[in-house]
């Protein structure tokens, strides 16, 4: 397998990379993870990550106002511009017929977009891309999955158990807080699911009177505080970082040698309080922000067409 990640990508060698082997267009994906705050994607070229990037939510509303040539356009457009930036590369250019996005599309070889979302909404929009597929959970290699489980929790924990080894805990600091966990087999154990650092602050923020919006502190708060913003701080990561110990600890009991991630948006400071509450239980830790690609990438090994 091919074991490159972006930490150790030059964007000169990847351009270069990038640019000989844009003729062999069809090894071109892009990964789309759809979370409840943000798209994630990824570039993938072959079974390589080149990049990943996030961007917003689409509107929903805009969007379903423009035409069905204009939506595609416009999703074409939100997909690839990213790329082109990124690589000064015009890979629309390469078709014959410059006409519509919607014609071209159909005409030349766009990258195939793979979708993994939570976000249903969201998903529906992106049917309106040329070459649209949508990862489910029956395509993955894992056994005890249950209907309802997200696939970014599913994808994400193939691919930190494939890249680091089974068993399994991956811990995902999004928009919700999740835990989720595999044995030696590949078989879901199970997990659980609390509000994520900022749905917790933008919850009390939000549904009371009294309280005002904060945002996450830089290091950890004081524990026992005379003010209500630092209260509120208080109160939402030492709450986190207790329950996540808790849940690390008691996994740890259950498979001893297991691997423990930690992914999404906010997992950089939920290390940084957990390494000052419960340094032995974060040395255990490791931060994987491209987890759920590595997901991707498996799919895309195990060789479903595209
Ligand atoms: N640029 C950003 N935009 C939005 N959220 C961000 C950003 N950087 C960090 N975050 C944090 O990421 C969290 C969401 O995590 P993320 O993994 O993006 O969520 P999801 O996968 O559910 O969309 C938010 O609670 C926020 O605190
Ligand atoms: C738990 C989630 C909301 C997490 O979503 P995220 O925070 O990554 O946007 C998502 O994985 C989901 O909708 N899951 C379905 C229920 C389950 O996993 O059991
Ligand atoms: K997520």
């Amino acid at each position: 397998m091919e074991n490159r990640s972006v930490e150790n990508f030059t964007p000169e060698t990847a351009t270069t990379n990038f640019k000989s082997r844009l003729n062999s267009k069809t090894e071109l994906k892009i990964a789309l993870a759809i979370g409840n705050s943000r798209l994630h994607w990824g570039l993938f070229l072959g079974p390589t990550l080149q990049e990943t990037w996030d961007t917003q939510h689409l509107s929903v509303d805009a969007v379903s106002q423009l035409s069905e040539d204009e939506k595609t356009e416009f999703l074409v457009q939100s997909a690839i511009a990213p790329i082109e930036q990124k690589y000064a590369q015009k890979l629309l250019s390469l078709c014959t017929n410059p006409e519509l996005a919607s014609r071209r599309a159909q005409q030349c070889v766009l990258p195939p977009l793979i979708l993994a979302s939570v976000v249903p909404e969201q998903t529906a929009l992106w049917q309106s891309y040329p070459h649209v597929h949508t990862i489910t959970l029956d395509q993955l290699p894992m056994e005890g999955l249950y209907p309802t489980l997200g696939i970014d929790r599913a994808l994400t924990l193939l691919g930190v158990g494939i890249q680091l080894g089974w068993p399994t805990l991956v811990i995902d600091a999004g928009t919700a807080l999740t835990f989720t966990g595999a044995d030696v087999n590949r078989r879901l154990v199970g997990g659980a699911i609390l509000p994520g650092l900022g749905l917790q602050l933008s919850s009390l923020g939000e549904k009371t009177a009294g309280l005002p919006l904060v945002t996450l502190p830089y290091n950890l708060p004081q524990r026992w505080v005379a003010d209500t913003e630092t209260a509120i701080k208080s109160g939402v990561v030492y709450g986190v970082v207790s329950a996540v110990n808790d849940f690390i600890q008691d996994w740890l009991r259950l498979f001893p040698n297991s691997k423990i991630a930690v992914t999404g948006g906010d997992r950089t400071l939920l290390l940084k309080y957990l390494a000052s509450t419960f340094p032995d239980t974060v040395a255990a830790v490791i931060e994987t922000p491209e987890a759920i690609f590595w997901g991707f990438r498996n799919v895309f090994q195990e060789g479903i067409e595209f």
